[in-house]
């Protein structure tokens, strides 16, 4: 069967998914979810024109020749205000996020102010017209639009929010996301490790990611090589936006995952990724859930995750950017040219010390290796047959999500 190329693999991937349905959460629970409307400001920021600084409000042109003197008829602390006008040659105390008092239109520092004995100000250093005040709605205003539609929120999106006491968000549901590992050599991870087996990884590896992503984890735990733990196992995916399979995708014997979900009600869309690590991908509709079916290999698995997983988890929570990032950085290691398949390689980018990115890739592209993938921050792109390249030239990256 022919390999398909990765961009067809990933649009084939995209069409099977559509942005859920939202819900209204509280502010403060919706750090990492993503807007399901544009979010608009309730008032205006700063609701009056505030001073920015501790000192004294005064009018400028009173001030326009220093030295000069004059009397102070009042205060205006943050939270408070100074109820009434103030004439030529009168100031009042103000403090930082004060109401500025009306009649006055600029705010002299105390470090440029000398209080004389009888309680009058000298004001030693002028200072222009409208100086160290923050003006009504200069930050936001009501009505606004805070944060737009398929946004993912973060701590400055809610302080802003806040601010503009916004305290319920629309918010796409959260994605629900089956994963199932399949071998009988997996242990789950903390369990007494016996002859011939090994932790499932990529359980934690796979779902860990869906978390940092946004989603939730219904981990179905782990199905053996014989085909009625499959079928038992399959059963249980129920209720979700996607199922995961892990491991069981290639050609060997105990390889079962597309023979036995397939009679039990999988629909191959395709199978096979022109891509390296990865190749042994699945993708289809278990019973009307779309499902990836992902090389067990760790890397496999992640680059399979990091490549087509994300966008498939972005379209589901309706984000406006979809997938990982790509960057083109400054190779500094050779690499040769490239087989038939798209090549992931495992990388680190860094910004070299005249500021311009840099990647370097890991001596070693063995896609079982976890230490290799934990210590990389990219995965350096090569197209297929690309020729061979040197240090200094450009590739793309995939940044990974950190
Ligand atoms: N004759 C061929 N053999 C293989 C081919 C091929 O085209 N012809 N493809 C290779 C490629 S490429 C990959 S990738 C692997 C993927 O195979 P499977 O998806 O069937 O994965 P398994 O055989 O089940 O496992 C492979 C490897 O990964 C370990 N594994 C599995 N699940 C987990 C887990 N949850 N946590 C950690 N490690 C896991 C498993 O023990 C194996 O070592 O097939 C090649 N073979
Ligand atoms: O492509 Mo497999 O995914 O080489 O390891």
């Amino acid at each position: 069967m022919a390999l398909l190329p990765v961009q067809d693999a990933l649009e084939r991937i995209c069409k099977g998914f559509a942005a859920l349905e939202s819900e209204v959460i509280p502010l403060v629970q919706a750090l990492g979810r993503t807007t399901a409307e544009p979010l608009i400001a309730r008032l205006t920021q700063p609701p009056f024109d505030a001073s920015a600084m501790d000192g004294y409000a005064v009018l400028a042109r009173d001030i326009a020749d220093c030295p000069v003197e004059l009397t102070v008829i009042g205060e205006a602390p943050a939270g408070g205000g100074f109820g009434e006008t103030v004439g030529t040659g009168e100031a009042v105390r103000i403090f930082t996020g004060g109401v500025l008092p009306v009649g006055t239109d600029t705010v002299v520092i105390q470090e440029n102010v000398e209080i004389l004995p009888d309680g009058r100000i000298r004001v030693l250093e002028t200072a222009s017209l409208g100086k160290n005040i923050r003006k009504q709605g200069n930050d936001f205003a009501e009505g606004d639009v805070l944060v737009e539609k398929g946004v993912r929120l973060t701590s400055r999106h809610l302080g802003l929010l806040a601010a503009a006491n916004v305290a319920y968000v629309p918010v796409s549901r959260k994605p629900r996301v089956a994963l199932l590992a399949t071998g009988d050599e997996l242990v789950t991870v903390g369990d007494t490790v016996g002859p011939n087996q090994i932790v499932s990884s990529n359980s934690v590896l796979l779902s860990t990611l869906i978390m940092e992503q946004g989603g939730e984890v219904v981990d179905l735990g782990i199905a053996r090589d014989n085909e009625e733990s499959l079928r038992v196992m399959a059963d249980q995916v129920k209720d979700v936006d996607l199922f995961i399979t892990i491991g069981g995708a290639s050609v060997g014997d105990h390889d079962l995952v597309q023979k036995v979900l397939g009679e039990e009600g999988l629909e191959v869309d395709f199978w096979k990724v022109a891509m390296r690590p990865g190749k042994p991908l699945i993708f289809g509709k278990f019973r009307d859930i779309p499902m990836l079916g992902l090389p067990g290999n760790p890397a496999s698995a992640y680059v399979c995750a990091a490549v087509f997983l994300l966008p498939a988890l972005h379209i589901l929570m309706g984000r406006q950017s979809v997938g990982a990032e790509h960057q083109l950085a400054r190779l500094k290691n050779p690499l040769p040219a490239n087989g038939p398949r798209q090549h992931y390689m495992r990388a680190r980018v860094e910004f070299d010390d005249q500021g311009r990115l840099t990647v370097k890739t890991a001596t070693s592209q063995d896609s079982a290796k976890l230490s290799t993938l934990s210590g990389a921050n990219c995965l350096a792109i090569r197209a297929p047959h690309a020729p061979e390249i040197a240090p200094g030239d450009m590739v793309p990256v995939l940044i990974l999500p950190s």
